[in-house]
C-alpha cells in the first residue's frame, strides 16, 4: 500500500545500516563523511603572540621612552621579559615576552637612538593574540557525521592531524530497462527514445559523494531485468527506473520478487512519481523510480538524496530550506505535489512546464517546492519553504550582493 509522505521519509530516517569505514589523507577527504568526534590536541593560539609588527610593551609604560632590548621573530623561542621602560621589537605571530600587555604597531611610534617614543592612544592588551582564543585545548571540533570540506580541512590541518577515519563512499549501481530504450551512444530508430534516465543518476549519485557503476540496460523480461539485479548485488544501493506501474511491458517488480525483494516502501502518495518502490535484496537497497524522467528525477531529489546521505554516514538526514517568495499564484490538486523552480534569491517561479515525462526541466531549475495535499492554492508573495536542487547559488544576473 502505497505511503504518505512523512511516512516514506521516517521510513528512511530510521533504515539501520551498517556503514565500513578507511582512513585516508585529509587532503583527499574533500566531501567524505568523518565516523568520529573529533576534539582539539592543541590550543590555538599555543601562545601569547603578537597581531602586529612592531613593539611589545608593558601598557603602564606607554608614555615613557622605551629602550628596545630585544628583537623578537615568529618561530623564536625566547625568554626575554619586559623590565619597566623596555620594548622588544616584535614580528607578527612571534611570542610575546613575559609581562607584555601591549603590542604598538610600528608605524605608531617613532624610533631613534634604539629607543622609541608611541605616537597614538594605546588600550591595555590591543594587537595580542592569547592562547586559546582561536580553539581551546579539547574544543568539539567536528561532528561525527559531518560532511569534511575545506574549512574542516583548515581546523584538520592547523591540529596536525594528518589522516581521517572517513565512511567508504556508498557503491550505486544504475541500470534502466525498457525496449524502447537506447544508450546515448547508440543508433536510434524513429520508434525508439534514449535512456536519459541512467547518465542522469550516475551523474547525481557522484555529485552526491557516491561511487558509481553503470550495469547496462534490461530488455522488457523477467530474465533480463534478473540479470542485471544479480549483478549490482554488491552495491549498497541499486537505483533503477520504469517498469513500476501497470503496464503489459513492466517486469520489474516481477523480477524482483523471483529475488526474494522485500519490499520497504510500495508506492507513495506524491505527484509525480507515485509509483515508486524502495526495498532490499539481501544488504543492497533498490530504489526503483518511475520511468518519467522529470518524475524519477524529483523523486530522487526528495527521497533518494536522503537515502545516500544515510549510506554516506551523514548526521545530515533531513532536507533544509530557505523561506521564499512565490513570484505568481500556483493552484495544486489533491495530492502533495514537487513542484521545480527557479529561486532567484528572493522570489520562487514555478517551472513553466513541468510534465512528469519532461526531461527540459531541471536544467532550467534550481530548486523545488514540496506542496502540500490540503493547499489547493498559493498565491502571489505567499511564503513557500524552497528546497535546494542545484544549489550553488550564483547568478547570470549582476547584483550588488553588499549588505548596507
Ligand atoms: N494505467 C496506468 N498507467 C500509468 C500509471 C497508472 O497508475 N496507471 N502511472 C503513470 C505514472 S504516474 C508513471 S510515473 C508511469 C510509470 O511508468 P513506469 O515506471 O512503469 O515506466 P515505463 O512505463 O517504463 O516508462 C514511462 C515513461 O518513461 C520513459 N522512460 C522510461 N525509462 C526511461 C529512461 N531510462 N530514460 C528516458 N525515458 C524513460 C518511457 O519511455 C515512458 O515514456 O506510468 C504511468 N502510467
Ligand atoms: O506520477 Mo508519474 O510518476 O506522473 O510521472
Amino acid at each position: 500500500m502505497a505511503l504518505n509522505v512523512k511516512e516514506a521519509l521516517s521510513i528512511i530516517e530510521n533504515l539501520q545500516i551498517n556503514l565500513n569505514y578507511e582512513i585516508i589523507p585529509i587532503e583527499k577527504s574533500i566531501n567524505r563523511v568523518c565516523t568520529d568526534d573529533i576534539f582539539a590536541q592543541y590550543a590555538l593560539p599555543k601562545f601569547d603572540n603578537s597581531a602586529m609588527d612592531g613593539y611589545a610593551i608593558r601598557y603602564e609604560d606607554k608614555n615613557n621612552e622605551l629602550e628596545i632590548i630585544d628583537t623578537i621573530f615568529a618561530g623564536d623561542n625566547k625568554d626575554t621579559e619586559l623590565k619597566p621602560n623596555t620594548c622588544v621589537k616584535i614580528m607578527t605571530g612571534a611570542r610575546v615576552p613575559k609581562n607584555t600587555t601591549a603590542i604598538i604597531p610600528k608605524e605608531e611610534t617613532k624610533e631613534k637612538n634604539n629607543k622609541i617614543e608611541i605616537t597614538k592612544n594605546v588600550k591595555e592588551f590591543q594587537h595580542i593574540r592569547y592562547v586559546g582564543e582561536d580553539i581551546d585545548l579539547h574544543e568539539h571540533l567536528i561532528k561525527k557525521g559531518s560532511r569534511l570540506n575545506f574549512a574542516k580541512i583548515t581546523l584538520l590541518s592547523s591540529q596536525g592531524i594528518s589522516h581521517i577515519k572517513v565512511y567508504k563512499k556508498p557503491k550505486i549501481a544504475v541500470f534502466a530497462s525498457g525496449e524502447e530504450l537506447k544508450l546515448h551512444y547508440e543508433k536510434i530508430e524513429d520508434y525508439q527514445i534514449y535512456n536519459s534516465n541512467t547518465p542522469t543518476f550516475l551523474a547525481r549519485a557522484i555529485e552526491l559523494g557516491c561511487e558509481v557503476t553503470f550495469m547496462g540496460q534490461a530488455k522488457d523480461s523477467v530474465e533480463s531485468i534478473k540479470e542485471l539485479i544479480e549483478n549490482s548485488l554488491e552495491a549498497d544501493l541499486i537505483i533503477t527506473s520504469g517498469g513500476v506501474s501497470v503496464g503489459d511491458a513492466d517486469f520489474t517488480k516481477e523480477a524482483f520478487n523471483t529475488l526474494d525483494f522485500k519490499t520497504i516502501i510500495d508506492g507513495i502518495y506524491i505527484k509525480p512519481g507515485k509509483p515508486t518502490i524502495f526495498g532490499k535484496i539481501k544488504d543492497t537497497y533498490i530504489l526503483n523510480l518511475p520511468g518519467n524522467p522529470l518524475a524519477s528525477a524529483l523523486i530522487f531529489e526528495v527521497f533518494g538524496k536522503l537515502i545516500v546521505q544515510k549510506l554516506r554516514g551523514s548526521r545530515n538526514i533531513f532536507h533544509n530550506y530557505i523561506i521564499g517568495k512565490m513570484s505568481e499564484p500556483l493552484k495544486n490538486k489533491k495530492r502533495t505535489t514537487v513542484i521545480p523552480g527557479d529561486f532567484d534569491g528572493e522570489y520562487f517561479t514555478p517551472s513553466k512546464k513541468r510534465a512528469p515525462g519532461m526531461v527540459n526541466v531541471l536544467s532550467n531549475a534550481n530548486s523545488m517546492i514540496v506542496v502540500d495535499e490540503n493547499n489547493d492554492e498559493l498565491l502571489e508573495n505567499d511564503e513557500v519553504k524552497i528546497l535546494p536542487i542545484n544549489w550553488k547559488f550564483f547568478t547570470d544576473i549582476k547584483k550588488d550582493f553588499i549588505t548596507k
